[in-house]
């Protein structure tokens, strides 16, 4: 009988492998640590094929490799090998891990990171000879995959050397037009110090949470810009500026198009300056020239992008190999500025590039010099926040702090700032108190399952709209005041099961006369690109008759029309009466239902909760349990990188 054959069949059963038993109670294996959840099948295969290919088979190696592997699935850019000699990975007896390195001689962090520089697998990048490709690189006890090292020195380089440039002219008197109104108080007007530093640099960040005016500023931002390069075009023939807009989804790009088109209306400017303001936002993806199915774009080094000035907004949506593709496509004096809530999940894929370069940012410093330089320009007195300290990184900075939507009585307000805080009993006292906007439903003694009934009622200005036979706009627009959002995707209060018995629960009430066939009203979000029609994954679509009565599936698209196709050219997508709360970001609806799972799962963070609560715009009711809830406000996402250690000098 084939040995690898019986070893992938006891695995499967979950019984320790054969050539595993004699060492189950002593030592660690890769098969060992795939039964335990530890590894993927994925990890362990690359990291024998490495090993096979390079002769390499020190544990301490293999068991470096493939948890770097393990945990870039998890989101991570790197480990950190520190970390885990602390701390080893949740599932492994500490006492089995620590003897299968004295097994190999070694008895420290830096005797394992010795032995790691000394194998054929990894580059050392402290070796003044520099990184080699070899397949995982290592510098300081960080250890990297090549290609995601790569991408963490792409995104640096290009920051150390934007935030070293001489700072642009910026028009002082058109600054103070735009920003008419004198903050009253000590109040610094964070708003004016966004545009201010954007204006002046060639890379800046403006975050902030729901409502604080990010949309505002970049409008006021991209105004200054365009009447800048007006004036200056007038006076020497040059090029009219070429500023584009983008998001990383569809959805994000329609609303920022949508918001910039709102924010422009009001600006204190002639219409030939607003009129240069373009509204148009595209996708991350269509930007850079999606090549589906190839990891390389159009655009790139060799072929960068035509703009001088790119501005993405939901950047917190933006993983690390996103950026730095996006980063080598820049050509070199394009401006780039990146707007989102620093607060908000990370992106499904790895790396947290919004966070990262925020770390510092609730501290507001400056260098001392730049202090003076904004100072100066904005006749904000922002010497009181200089710091000889503050490293080159924080002047790209600017954190908007004031909610214009949410004002001090509101409850969505107070209860996004107290998650955010991990504040658990502020959390649990603004649930209780009696704020309108927010509501709380705690499971009741034995609860199997969401109540279906109270959270399916949200819809029922939706369903009229379907019978009376809106147009699609409009039936778009009554769609989008209501969502539920699920936490997870599996289980009782997973977002595949609630949205099947949403569809029964639909179904019983008459809503459609078959729920397992289209029809009018159905809802779906796709789950994968789809190069050939121009979709994305994420992308909401609706069911309804076309004129000729036949049913199409209408999608909104960036630029605010609708595309209408026959449900069987759609390629892989779910119904969406519900969605999970990663799938909400970048969206906004008027009221939110988010439903908690009924018992503990690893995803139930302080992030998924602000983001689920900052997607409500009016209304917001949370089900989920006392516990459960005071358990995601205590626990926070981190991820591994080495992008805010080398940001913030830490
Ligand atoms: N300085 C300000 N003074 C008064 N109102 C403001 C100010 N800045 C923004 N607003 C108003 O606050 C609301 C939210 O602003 P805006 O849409 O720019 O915020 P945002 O951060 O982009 O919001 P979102 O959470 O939707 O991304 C808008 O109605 C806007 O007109």
């Amino acid at each position: 009988m084939d040995f690898s054959n019986q070893l992938d069949l006891l695995n499967a059963l979950d019984q320790p492998a054969l050539s595993d038993q004699k060492h189950e109670s002593d030592l660690l294996t890769l098969s060992f640590l795939q039964r335990k959840g530890v590894l993927r099948p994925i990890d362990r295969q690359w990291v024998e094929q490495l090993s096979e290919k390079a002769g390499e088979d020190r544990f301490a190696v293999l068991i470096a490799g493939a948890l770097c592997s393990a945990y870039l699935g998890e989101g991570h850019i790197c480990i950190d090998l520190a970390t885990l000699w602390k701390t080893p990975p949740e599932g492994i007896d500490r006492a089995r891990f620590y003897r299968s390195f004295t097994a190999e001689g070694l008895d420290s962090v830096s005797s394992w990171c010795e032995l790691l520089a000394s194998s054929t697998l990894v580059t050392c990048v402290d070796e003044c000879t520099g990184p080699t490709q070899r397949p995982l690189v290592l510098k300081g006890t960080r250890l990297y995959l090549f290609r995601y090292y790569q991408y963490e020195q792409q995104v640096l380089q290009y920051l150390n050397h934007n935030m070293t440039v001489t700072p642009f002219d910026v028009d002082a008197n058109l600054l103070a037009t735009l920003f008419p109104n004198p903050i009253v108080h000590d109040h610094v007007d964070w708003q004016k110090v966004a545009v201010a530093n954007a204006a002046s640099l060639p890379f800046s960040v403006i975050s902030g949470g729901p409502g604080t005016g990010k949309t505002t500023t970049v409008t006021k931002l991209l105004a200054l810009l365009v009447a800048q390069s007006l004036a200056f075009s007038e006076s020497a023939l040059n090029k009219p500026l070429r500023v584009e807009l983008a998001a990383p989804t569809g959805k994000a790009a329609a609303r920022l198009t949508e918001s910039i088109a709102k924010a422009k209306a009001s600006l204190p400017l002639d219409d030939r300056i607003k009129s240069a303001i373009p509204e148009q936002a595209t996708t991350l993806h269509r930007l850079l020239g999606s090549d589906f199915g190839r990891s390389r774009f159009k655009h790139n080094k060799d072929n960068p992008l035509h703009l001088d000035v790119l501005l993405v907004d939901e950047v917190s949506m933006v993983d690390l190999p996103m950026m730095a593709k996006l980063i080598d496509a820049l050509p070199s004096h394009a401006r780039l500025i990146l707007l989102g809530d620093k607060d908000q999940l990370a992106s499904v894929e790895a790396g947290s590039v919004l966070g990262d370069l925020s770390a510092g940012i609730e501290n507001a410093y400056f260098q001392p010099e730049w202090g003076a330089y904004l100072t100066k320009l904005t006749g904000e007195n922002l010497m009181p926040f200089a710091r000889s300290s503050a490293p080159p990184i924080s002047r790209a900075l600017t954190l908007l702090r004031t909610s214009y939507r949410f004002d001090a009585n509101s409850g969505i307000g107070y209860l996004a700032k107290s998650m955010n805080a991990g504040d658990a009993q502020g959390v649990l006292r603004c649930l209780q108190s009696d704020f309108d906007d927010i509501a709380w439903r705690e499971p009741v003694e034995g609860q199997k399952s969401a109540d279906i009934g109270t959270l399916a009622k949200g819809y029922d200005d939706y369903w009229e709209a379907v019978r009376v036979g809106k147009n699609i706009a409009d039936l778009y627009q009554v769609f989008s005041r209501y969502q539920i959002l699920t936490a997870v995707r599996q289980g009782e209060l997973g977002v595949e099961k609630v949205n099947a018995q949403l569809e029964q629960y639909f179904y019983r009430r008459g809503r459609m006369k078959d729920p397992h066939v289209w029809y009018p009203g159905k809802a779906v979000m796709l789950t994968r690109n789809d190069a050939a029609l121009g979709l994305f994954n994420g992308d909401i679509g609706l069911c309804m008759p076309d004129e000729s009565g036949r049913l199409r599936v209408w999608f909104l698209q960036a630029d605010g029309d609708f595309k209408g196709l026959l449900p069987s050219r759609l390629g892989e997508f779910e119904v969406v009466f519900a969605m999970t709360v990663h799938k909400s970001q970048g969206s906004e609806f008027e009221r939110v239902a988010l439903l908690l799972p009924l018992v503990p799962s690893p995803v139930l963070t302080r992030e998924l909760l602000y983001t689920g609560i900052t997607r409500a715009k009016s209304e917001f009711t949370l089900w989920g349990s006392r516990q459960l809830i005071r358990t995601a406000a205590q626990t926070q996402i981190e991820r591994y990188s080495g992008l805010s250690d080398a940001l913030w000098c830490r």
